[in-house]
């Protein structure tokens, strides 16, 4: 019996440093076989453009999963319709990005491939031709017909989630419901217990406001919502502390007893998440039917084919992808 498994990997957008990235991963043997959902001429091209060995092997899905030594890779060929520039964007390849991740996610679905790692997407340039796309999170979401999924970023020592992603600032606190906040809550709760095997996760929650509303002289969101929702699901045994204020909240002595953070939005939680992490961040989506995991970085369009993409990041998401499935 063939016991090896898949990971399914979409480099994102063509024009920035995600196929970079992937010849950068292609230079060490793993012990699953990457299969790069992508247009093989393409990651050709950049090997040669960096100056790296890459030999691509067709991706045979009847086959036994085949890890490959360093220096390989699978693809699952898509073609780009346009010519690719490393940093140049253009919105003719914007399909392109799409159907990798619209084949990668189904593939995900029905059972060919263990996880789905995805390079970093340019979210302006996929509306820019005429798609509605606000990010991987919230796409796969829909394509995996689950009403909410949540965005959580880890290092070694910190996980930060989200409770609203891609969202205007003037559209967070309408976002904040009761019924949201418990729906992320509880899918926080069943992954940190079924991907990462914590019994009784610990969750610490931020406030919206300064200082967490200060009694209410700073807004309300935390009277009217955020604790009546939080002490009801203490009443169901979860495991919850806060609402703190978001300045404080990320220090040591809350840090040691949390297994998560719950942001209220993205830029709450974010930057201390990134500046602690140095670069070696993942973003992993909780509540999918598969393990979706990313790089906690955008497209750098300006170091494409530059030689300069840390790689760090990518090699953390693979590496925790791979933990995960095993
Ligand atoms: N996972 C994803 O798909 C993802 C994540 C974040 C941002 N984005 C998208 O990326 C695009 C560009 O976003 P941005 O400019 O805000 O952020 P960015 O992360 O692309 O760049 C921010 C800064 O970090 C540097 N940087 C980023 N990754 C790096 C790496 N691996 N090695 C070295 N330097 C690196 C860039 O050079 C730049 O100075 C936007 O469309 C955004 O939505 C995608
Ligand atoms: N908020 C994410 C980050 O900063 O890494 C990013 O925008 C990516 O989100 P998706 O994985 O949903 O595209």
């Amino acid at each position: 019996m063939n016991d090896q498994q898949r990971i399914v990997i979409t480099p994102g957008e063509p024009a920035g440093i995600g196929t970079d990235l992937i010849v950068a991963l292609a230079q060490h043997a793993w012990p699953v076989e990457l299969v790069i959902c992508a247009d093989p001429t393409l990651l050709a091209a950049r090997a040669r453009q960096l100056n790296m060995l890459l030999r691509l092997h067709q991706y045979l899905p009847d086959e036994p999963a085949t890890p490959r030594p360093a220096g390989e890779l699978t693809v699952l060929a898509i073609k780009a319709p346009a010519p690719v520039i490393a940093g140049e964007l253009n919105a003719d390849n914007s399909n392109y990005v799409i159907a990798t991740l619209a084949r990668a996610c189904d593939g995900c679905l029905g059972g060919e491939f263990a996880a789905l790692l995805t390079g970093p997407v340019h979210k302006g340039i996929i509306n820019d031709c005429g798609l509605s796309f606000s990010s991987h999170t919230e796409y796969f979401a829909e394509r995996c017909s689950r009403e909410r999924v949540v965005m959580m970023l880890v290092t070694e020592s910190l996980r930060v989630a989200l409770m609203t992603t891609h969202l205007p600032l003037l559209a967070v606190s309408s976002a904040i419901t009761s019924s949201s906040l418990a729906a992320v809550i509880k899918i926080i709760v069943n992954d940190l217990q079924q991907k990462f095997g914590i019994a009784q996760p610990c969750i610490y929650v931020c406030g919206l406001n300064p200082h967490a509303g200060e009694g209410g002289h700073l807004g309300r969101e935390e009277i009217e919502v955020i604790t009546p929702t939080l002490d009801a699901l203490r009443t169901q045994h979860y495991n919850i502390v806060g609402p703190l204020p978001a300045d404080t909240i990320f220090q040591p002595k809350y840090l040691q007893q949390a297994d998560t953070v719950l942001a209220m939005y993205h830029d709450q939680g974010l930057p201390v998440l990134k500046y602690q992490g140095c670069g070696r961040a993942v973003n992993i989506t909780l509540g999918l039917p598969f393990i979706r995991t990313s790089v906690a970085h955008g497209t750098a369009i300006e170091l494409a084919g530059s030689g300069h993409a840390d790689a760090s990041s990518i090699k953390s998401a693979l590496n925790l992808t791979i933990k995960l499935i095993k």
